[in-house]
């Protein structure tokens, strides 16, 4: 019988995930079960293909062995004790709680496996990177598993330590709000020199949109498509001058990524 892939809170994050294992055949509507009292669309959706929808912990099918903790962090202290006690033995946990550590995680589920990840927004089209980490001794096998279903996404690497994850919390998990916030930035700045705010949202969103594409493309770095663009003494020098003096962007965003880390070791304590 096919194990039951459990969903616990299927918003942006949890919809994106679900939507890429269903779109990659990982697993069958059939074969899920969600937990949410709002689920987004993506839920819905997955619902009217024959996913389970439960209205609680009581609920959840025997035969659960993986499980998608995607719930708001400060949910988790108050659901731990009763999603445990409804688990069976050697299930999967894997949880994209940002600041929720491996060891909280292991402490409310002893016995299971433990996996805890750190997707991003652009999972919802398959363009997602998504950094885990897991117990050193789990085995091969298992841990092919687990990237093929955070691969369902888009981008997947390994990394070391369960502090890496914060960090990765405030690269990429939170990243990119940092980029739309830099289309919101440049759009004001068009607006600010005289061009009108349709013109102005305009090219600030095709500008990003193509510069992303460009350097996904590209075989070059971002040093050299940022120099290709940069003639000396000209334009884009007089601007970079600002953004990469000593108080510059580079300087901002180090106290932005050192804010979020900083918030994601909150949810840990
Ligand atoms: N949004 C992101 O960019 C992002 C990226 C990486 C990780 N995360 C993590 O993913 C998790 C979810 O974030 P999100 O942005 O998807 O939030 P969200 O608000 O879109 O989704 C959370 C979902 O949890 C549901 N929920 C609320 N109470 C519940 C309960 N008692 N039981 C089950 N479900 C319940 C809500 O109805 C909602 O659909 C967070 O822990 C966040 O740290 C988010
Ligand atoms: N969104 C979540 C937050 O803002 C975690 C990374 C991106 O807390």
């Amino acid at each position: 019988m096919a194990q039951t892939y459990l969903i616990v809170g299927a918003g942006n994050m949890g919809g994106a995930l679900l939507s890429g294992w269903l779109k990659s055949s990982l697993v069958n509507a059939r074969n899920l079960a969600i937990i949410d009292p709002n689920p987004g669309i993506e839920a819905v959706y997955a619902i009217e293909r024959g996913a389970k929808h439960l209205a609680d912990f009581d609920g959840i099918p025997r035969n659960t062995k993986t499980i998608l903790l995607a719930v708001k962090p400060q949910m988790f202290p108050q659901m731990r004790r009763q999603l445990a006690e409804a688990l069976g033995e050697d299930v999967l946990i894997i949880s994209i709680m940002a600041g929720i550590s491996t060891q909280a995680l292991k402490d409310a589920f002893p016995g299971a496996d433990i996996v805890r990840a750190m997707p991003n927004t652009p999972a919802a089209i398959g363009k997602g990177v998504t950094a885990f980490t897991a117990d050193p001794a789990l085995k091969s096998e298992k841990v092919e598993a687990i990237k093929t279903l955070l691969g369902a996404t888009g981008k997947v690497i390994r990394i070391e330590t369960d502090e890496q994850i914060n960090a990765v919390t405030a690269v990429s998990g939170s990243g990119p709000a940092y980029i739309f916030n830099l289309c919101e930035a440049l759009a004001k700045a068009a607006q600010s020199i005289g061009l009108p705010p349709d013109v102005a949202a305009q090219l600030a969103r095709e500008t990003i949109i193509g510069a992303s594409a460009l350097l996904e493309a590209s075989d070059q770095s971002p040093t050299e498509l940022r120099e290709a663009v940069t003639s000396p003494g000209g334009t884009t020098q007089a601007a970079l001058d600002v953004l990469m003096a000593d108080d510059g962007q580079g300087q901002l965003m180090r106290r932005a990524v050192v804010a979020a880390l900083a918030r994601a070791r909150e949810f840990s304590e």
